[in-house]
């Protein structure tokens, strides 16, 4: 019984980190949040260098505003304009100390729930939601009323408040990313979950985290003042903006409202520019959305001849039995068996829903959760799929080919990086040899100016040399079978005929056994050798692809298949039709 589980989910925009070459957006208000921001930092550099005499010493008490004093002093004769801009280094310290603890410790919890099994994982979530229920202020105060009040507890009070947000965003980010096709090929590769979570996931999503963490800045920035106002923050002697409001209190009440407004203006100047900063960070991130459509995909790992020893005249792949499950219990793959042969292409044709994604899935070991998978075999050359694999075999035994363009590469690393991995990590090339091989590659399957391509960041390429590039990956490592779900329904016609040319290239050069899915039945009896209808999770006929026509077919579903499909002729009669 072989029950193989991956964590399902969305998959979400690409987007990309500040890693990549793509131009930043300098929106006017994010130009105006910095400004604004390097001037507060300014004062918190220079005013308590500079003022720090005028802000202790102490004169006519509770003055008005006047030439010698802007904003008037306070009940102790301390100048407020000077107490107000001096508050402004602790005031920043501490707003960024919280802000830390909050993605930090955000960020590692919200990893750590996403790489546990699924069950704490859902525990873990669940915790994180009721968390994130409860206001953070609240949270704040019940916090700080635990520990002693000053200046550290009430860093460590927002800071804690604050990471429930990090950790469910950084979850919620992670299941949809791990999901994107070069998490599954990592996965698939064998790399361990944290260094999945390091490279491919935690850069990707940045930009968003950059985003909130600015927002969150702003947050922790009333939180703390608040905290320090109800007497829960910082402790005199020291003051922030929040101690000088709590100062400044009497004085309201007394009539004198300006002891306020020194603190309040230093407050909402902060959290303007956080903000500012905030949206447009969020803004700059929205460009390349949608302006890069055309694209495709292929991801590959390889096979090396002694990962994948096939015994002569024996298959390649031996699947006897398999049935998969959903979590209802309903049948969705019904006792498929299917062979390949070392070399051979084989076509798996139906319509959409028909379970072929599920049945090659299945041989890759990454069948989505919540399904299960049983089978009497399920055989890769020496690889027995039932029992237990090393990642590595499995990487080296089998190549994928996926369809989805927009998820294919890891859109902050370099291609470079990325083509190399799979030499570098399961066929431990050094850096030097997976280079030269991956460039020798890249040549084979044709692609213009290899080595400039490896500098390049994935958005920089077209769809169809994506698909090369994934190609040429796949076939770094001599892979001895390829599977290729619809790898070219997401390309222009130009560029799939030649991407399919390769593949059949690719096959006789090297021997590459292919499990070629698509809904193109043209393109299935020109590419392959033998081809498997499904139907409603069945493999309802089996036929050599020169007869995968109407007049050859036997099952009713397949001559239904076909009648479905127009040929050329066929679809310009049609269209000479409807022009009448
Ligand atoms: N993660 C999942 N959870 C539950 N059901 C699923 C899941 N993935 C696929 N299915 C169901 O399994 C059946 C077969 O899906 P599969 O993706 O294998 O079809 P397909 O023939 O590859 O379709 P397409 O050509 O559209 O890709 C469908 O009914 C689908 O809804």
């Amino acid at each position: 019984m072989a029950t193989e589980t991956v964590t399902a989910s969305a998959t979400p925009t690409s987007r990309t980190t500040a890693g990549t070459s793509r131009r930043f957006a300098w929106t006017p208000g994010l130009v105006i949040g910095l400004t604004l921001m390097a001037a507060v930092v300014a004062i918190g550099l220079l005013a308590p260098v500079l003022l720090d005499g005028r802000a202790t010493a102490m004169g006519e008490s509770a003055a008005q505003p006047s030439a010698a004093h802007w904003l008037g002093t306070d009940a102790a004769g301390h100048d407020v304009l000077a107490r107000s801009l001096v508050a402004t280094r602790l005031t920043l310290l501490m707003t960024v100390g919280a802000t830390a603890v909050s993605v930090v410790g955000g960020l590692v919890i919200g990893t750590a729930v996403w790489l546990a099994p699924r069950r704490l994982r859902t525990l873990g979530l669940r915790a994180i939601d009721a968390l994130v229920a409860f206001p953070t202020l609240l949270l704040a105060l019940v916090v700080a009323a635990i520990l002693e009040p000053g200046t550290g507890s009430a860093i460590a009070a927002i800071g804690l408040a604050g990471i429930p947000y990090f950790a469910r965003l950084t979850a919620n980010l992670a299941g949809q990313i791990s999901h994107r096709d070069f998490v599954t090929t990592a996965r698939l590769m064998g790399v361990p979950g944290h260094r999945v979570a390091a490279r491919h996931v935690l850069p990707n999503m940045a930009e968003p985290l950059l985003v909130l963490t600015a927002s969150a800045f702003a947050q922790a920035l009333t939180a703390l003042s608040a905290l320090s106002f109800v007497g829960l923050g910082v402790q005199s002697p020291d003051y922030d903006f929040g101690k000088l409001l709590n100062e400044a209190l009497p004085s309201v009440l007394a009539g004198r409202p300006w002891q306020m407004v020194g603190p309040t203006l230093l407050i909402v100047l902060t959290g303007v520019a956080a903000t500012l900063i905030g949206d447009g960070l969020a803004a700059a991130a929205d460009p390349r959305t949608g302006t890069r459509t055309r694209a495709a995909a292929l991801v590959g790992s390889g096979v090396t001849d002694q990962a994948a020893g096939t015994p002569a005249g024996a298959s390649l792949v031996d699947v006897d039995d398999l049935v998969i499950t959903n979590a209802a219990g309903h049948t969705l793959v019904d006792h498929v068996s299917l062979r390949i042969a070392p070399g051979e292409i084989v076509g798996l044709v139906g319509e959409s829903g028909s379970g072929k994604s599920l049945t090659a899935m299945t041989l890759a070991r990454l069948l989505p959760d919540g399904l299960t998978a049983r089978a009497g075999r399920i055989r890769l050359g020496d690889l027995d799929l039932l029992g237990r694999v090393a990642p590595r075999d499995l990487a080296l035994a089998m190549g994928l080919v996926y369809q989805d363009p927009g998820t294919t590469f890891n859109p902050a690393l370099r291609l470079g990086t990325q083509l190399t991995e799979v030499l570098r990590t399961h066929a431990r090339a050094d850096r030097g040899e997976a280079r030269t091989r991956i460039l020798d590659a890249l040549r084979a399957v044709r692609m213009t100016e290899p080595e400039l391509r490896l500098r390049q960041h994935p958005h920089e390429l077209s769809g169809g040399m994506r698909q090369r590039a994934m190609i040429a990956s796949a076939i770094s490592t001599t892979p001895k079978l390829l599977i290729a779900d619809e790898p070219t329904t997401a390309l222009d016609v130009t560029v799939q005929a030649e991407i399919l040319r390769e593949l059949k290239r690719i096959n006789r050069e090297f021997g590459t056994a292919i499990l070629f899915i698509s809904h193109d039945l043209a393109v299935v009896r020109a590419l392959c050798d033998r081809v498997l209808v499904m139907n409603d999770g069945r493999i309802v006929e089996e036929t050599a692809a020169a007869d995968l026509t109407t007049e050859s077919a036997q099952h009713p579903y397949t001559r239904r298949l076909l009648a479905a499909t127009p040929t050329v002729a066929a679809a310009a009669a049609a269209a000479e039709e409807s022009h009448r």
